[in-house]
């Protein structure tokens, strides 16, 4: 066990340090914790000037008197005035939390930065010398380092603050490692940037909330401790003011003077309150930029529009989209950017729905999970899923349907993917989630899907943690993921985007076997008519939040009707050769007519 283990929180932020002040500003019990603890920090600084009393000054004819307009908070078992005692002993208090919050966070944040951004040997020499630090009992090395260091209080705080570090490098590592795969650190990466400048500029900004939900939580544990310390007459020796030595005093005498454990148990109560207050506060506004920036929340619900596209027919049809409008709230006014658009996809249907960047793909594929941010407004006639009207659902109905009917696949794996958590423990929460079985069951569906998804090792892959995967990998949990809730519709968004050539085929070739073994509906997204061509049986081409083009794969590069198809496949060269024999096929088939 180490001295103390700090709260893990898996979420990672994409705060800035500024926005978070803003966001604390904004909160009034923070504020008022944020005062609070200025004036004590304050107070305590200034004793000298804002007390007449000296704090070891003694009057046996003043003992254990209550609060009076002389001393304000009255006197102990020496007619000592308890005001002015707080205010020294807050001293050595707020300076023994902040020397053990320093090396706490020093260390946590050196360590997990280089663990994180580092492969390999550092990585795993760091993450050694963090077991080894949380498995030695660090409150035991503290008693030892007081007895070895004559009472210093200042040692005893340096080890408590070393051996608690262990619990932020993990958070700050988990955190790094996550960062460092966004593609914009890839970006600086390759465009030359040196390691230490993508680490201050890149990454280190992005952790700035975890590291202040950690420290804050930290600096009320070290101040509890210097305060058992005191109490237990270690560090600050009597009779020298602590808080904690004043509890032990009061708590000598409680049958006589009870009031005397008010002041002094009070303030070490307002002040690991007010460190609570601010920990939780933070981590309230990471979670809320957190979600606004990954666009996790529900849409907006308007009424719907009257739309001029024709609305195609159910048929067999498992997704009936009829009239679909998307317009994003944006500082520069309401823009539209589907326009009212109309498509079906088929049961056990291959249909990719392409377009160049920006075209609405994207858009248009979240809105059916409800996954676009809170500035989106969505409308249409008519969304229809496996023969239930989407306006018909209850907000648990379409969070249900959520993965469970239909399953998605994004374009980044390693961000589908939580960081601080091992592949089988997310797998076993998302099919514990969708069917109310037991962990060893659980664990049993965990290996088959990772089996599903040709993962060789699944039980090595199960307890690997993400950053342990390669892309290819990666994906092929995220895939083994989405069919956890055995959905009937899986939503590809440029699932091989980010993987290298070869994987990319790999992933196809995959996501095809296993539409051919569960019969679930592909609906592909990609700006990619190659791909398209070899995976899918219909495409739908958008462009500009239209649709211009919706046919059979044959069909559309056989005899592509709209210009803008044309322009895609003449931008595709390895499409040029394809499209002749479709075409030489299509006039076939037309004469044989
Ligand atoms: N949160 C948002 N706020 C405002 N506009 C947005 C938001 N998200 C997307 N858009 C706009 O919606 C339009 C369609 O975006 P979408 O991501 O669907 O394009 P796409 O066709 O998938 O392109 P890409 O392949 O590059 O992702 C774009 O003009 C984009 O700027």
């Amino acid at each position: 066990m180490s001295a103390v283990t700090p709260i893990v929180e898996p979420g990672i932020t994409n705060g800035t340090a500024n926005a978070g002040l803003r966001g604390l500003l904004r909160r009034p019990l923070a504020v008022a914790a944020l005062i609070v603890l200025a004036v004590i920090v304050v107070a305590c600084v200034l004793a000298p000037v804002l007390t007449p009393y000296q704090p070891l000054s003694q009057n046996l004819n003043a003992v254990m008197q209550l609060p009076s307009a002389k001393h304000i908070l009255g006197t102990d078992t020496l007619g000592r005035d308890v005001y002015t005692r707080i205010l020294f002993g807050g001293r050595p208090a707020l300076l023994g939390a902040l020397e053990a919050m320093v090396v706490f966070g020093v260390i946590g944040i050196i360590l997990g930065l280089i663990a994180g951004y580092s492969r390999d040997a550092v990585d795993r020499v760091i993450s050694v010398f963090v077991d080894l630090l949380m498995s030695l009992p660090g409150i035991v090395v503290m008693f030892a380092v007081l007895a070895l260091f004559n009472n210093n209080l200042g040692a005893a705080m340096v080890t408590l603050g070393l051996f608690s570090s262990g619990g932020l490098v993990r958070v700050v590592r988990a955190a790094t490692k996550a960062t460092r795969e966004e593609l914009y650190v890839a970006a600086a990466r390759v465009s030359g940037l040196g390691s230490m400048r993508i680490l201050l500029r890149h990454i280190a900004p992005k952790l700035v909330g975890p590291i202040v939900i950690q420290v804050s939580l930290f600096a009320g544990i070290a101040l509890v401790v210097q305060s058992g310390l005191g109490f237990l007459n270690l560090g600050v020796v009597a009779p020298a003011p602590s808080w904690g030595g004043m509890v032990g005093e009061a708590s000598q005498v409680i049958s006589q003077s009870p009031w005397l454990l008010v002041p002094s148990g009070g303030i070490i109560g307002i002040t690991v309150l007010a460190l609570g207050i601010i920990g939780d506060a933070v981590r309230d506004i990471n979670a809320e930029t957190k979600s606004r920036s990954g666009g996790i929340t529900r849409k907006r619900a308007l009424a719907p529009k009257a739309t001029a596209a024709t609305a195609p027919a159910d048929g067999d049809a498992l997704l009936v989209v009829d009239g679909l409008r998307i317009a994003f709230d944006t500082p520069r006014g309401e823009s539209e950017v589907v326009h009212g658009i109309s498509f079906s996809v088929r049961r056990g249907e291959l249909i990719g729905l392409v377009g160049e960047s920006g075209s609405g793909k994207t858009v248009t594929a979240l809105s059916l999970l409800g996954l676009l941010p809170p500035n989106a407004a969505i409308t249409s006639n008519r969304t229809v899923f496996d023969g239930r009207e989407f306006t018909s659902l209850s907000k648990e109905e379409l969070h249900q349907l959520r993965g469970a009917g239909i399953g998605l696949i994004s374009q980044e794996p390693m961000v589908a993917l939580d960081p601080s958590f091992t592949v089988g423990q997310q797998l076993r929460e998302v099919i514990r989630a969708h069917g109310g079985i037991s962990r060893a069951d659980a664990h049993r569906k965990a290996i088959s899907l990772l089996e599903d998804v040709r993962l060789p090792e699944p039980e090595s892959v199960a307890r690997r943690y993400p950053h342990e995967l390669s892309g290819g990998m990666a994906q092929r949990v995220v895939i083994a993921l989405s069919l956890a809730g055995e959905p009937k519709l899986l939503l590809a968004d440029e699932p091989t985007t980010a993987l290298d050539v070869t994987v990319q085929a790999e992933i196809l070739d995959l996501l095809r076997a296993l539409r051919d073994e569960r019969g679930m509906a592909i609906l592909l997204v990609t700006h990619d008519l190659g791909v398209v061509a070899d995976f899918c049986e219909r495409a739908v081409v958008m462009q500009h939040g239209r649709i211009v083009e919706s046919k059979d794969i044959d069909q559309l590069f056989g005899a592509p009707e709209h210009e803008y198809t044309r322009a895609l496949i003449a931008a595709t060269p390895s499409l040029i050769d394809l499209t002749d024999v479709e075409a030489q096929n299509v006039e076939v088939a037309s004469n044989a007519r």
